[in-house]
């Protein structure tokens, strides 16, 4: 019997699905329709209260989503229809529906309506406009605060500061004045400077260190083979080398002015000169001295320290001749007393 029961009823279901009654999907459809429609009950009376609240300069509204429309056989044979989908577009996005409750045939879904914009909603973007009536002008660079960091990252850089042009590198006095190099004189065989040379600053010479050019113009001497510079340094360079022209046991000499005088290097004497406070026997260098004999004998029998100076400060004259050294100079001494006193007081 529940066979037979059960085989009746799938029998009239599949039945009423071949061939359901014309009443049948207007009843479905009344009854999907009507179910959801308590669920958003809420929700519709909250819009409708929003809507009260706008003014009533609303824009006509636009035409509703027209209805789906179902042929009768296609009815018979689908299911119901699902409900309709509401139809936006892009440039509705930022409305919000209003007048939802002016559509009694679809009461469950939402429909595009008439939109207004909401006060509350985001402006629409800002323009830039090429007006500049209302811009200040942008601040312009100054001297003053070309490099300060309130400029902003557009301007353009500020233009480089102009400046007095960069002098070429120069070289500067070599050796130094005070340099230990220069103190150590003159390499032997170095070749002087020339005095072109040294107006014009080239090549690799030392620049004078004296503002005075030399009294004479320099001329070119030959000296004797045997008599380089490199042989006078290896004659008078030795620990026992002496040059002084005196006995070997013989001190260094206090020698007066008057002494010096006599030493002029002729009639078989020898030729002194004093530099700087010492006494030089500056014979035996005559025949090495690259300025030739006669310009050496113009500083002989005298003190000749500011000559030396004139003629080139830079030779390092202590050691060359330091085999040389006959003494220091002194003053003369002091003359002898006057007349005695006695003979004085005789006069009385
Ligand atoms: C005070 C008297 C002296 C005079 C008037 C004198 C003069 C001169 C002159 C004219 C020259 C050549 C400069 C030239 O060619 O441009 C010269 C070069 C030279 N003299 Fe004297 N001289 C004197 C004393 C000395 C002494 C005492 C020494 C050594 C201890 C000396 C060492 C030299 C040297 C080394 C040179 C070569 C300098 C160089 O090439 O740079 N002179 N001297």
């Amino acid at each position: 019997m529940g066979l037979i029961g059960l085989s009746l009823l799938v029998a009239s279901v599949v039945y009423v699905i071949i061939r359901p009654p014309s009443w049948l999907p207007s009843t479905l459809l009344s009854w999907l329709r009507r179910s959801p429609a308590t669920i958003s009950d809420a929700r519709r009376r909250d819009e409708q209260d929003q809507s009260k609240r706008t003014p009533p300069t609303l824009p006509p509204p636009l035409a509703p989503a027209a209805p789906t429309m179902v042929e009768p056989h296609e009815a018979d044979r689908a299911a119901p229809p699902p409900p309709p989908i509401p139809t936006l577009t892009i440039g509705q996005l930022p409305f919000i529906a209003v007048g939802q409750d002016e559509e009694p045939e679809s009461p469950t879904t939402p429909k595009a309506k008439a939109m207004q914009p909401v006060a509350s909603m985001p402006l629409p973007p800002p323009t830039f406009s090429l007006s500049t009536e209302s811009m200040p002008p942008p601040p312009r660079p100054t001297a003053s605060t070309s490099s300060s960091a309130s400029a902003s990252s557009m301007m353009p850089p500020p233009p480089p500061r102009l400046s007095a042009p960069a002098r070429p590198p120069t070289l500067g006095q070599f050796p130094a004045a005070n340099s230990a190099q220069r103190a150590r004189g003159p390499v032997p065989n170095r070749g002087r400077p020339s005095s072109s040379s040294s107006i014009t600053g080239g090549g690799l010479a030392p620049p004078p260190t004296h503002t005075s050019m030399p009294s004479k113009p320099s001329r070119q001497v030959t000296l004797e083979p045997g008599h380089s510079p490199l042989d006078w340094a290896r004659l008078s360079g030795g620990p026992s080398a002496d040059l002084r022209g005196v006995d070997a046991s013989t001190p260094y000499l206090r020698v007066t002015p008057s002494m010096l005088r006599r030493q002029t290097g002729r009639k078989g004497k020898d030729a002194w000169m004093a530099l700087s406070g010492k006494v030089y026997n500056v014979t035996p260098y005559a025949k090495f001295h690259p300025g030739g004999i006669p310009e050496l004998m113009r500083g002989a029998a005298r003190d000749g320290t500011r000559l030396f100076g004139e003629v080139h400060p830079w030779v390092n004259y202590e050691n060359m001749l330091t085999a040389c050294l006959v003494g220091i100079l002194v003053d003369e001494p002091e003359p002898s007393a006057g007349p005695p006193q006695s003979d004085m007081e005789a006069m009385d």
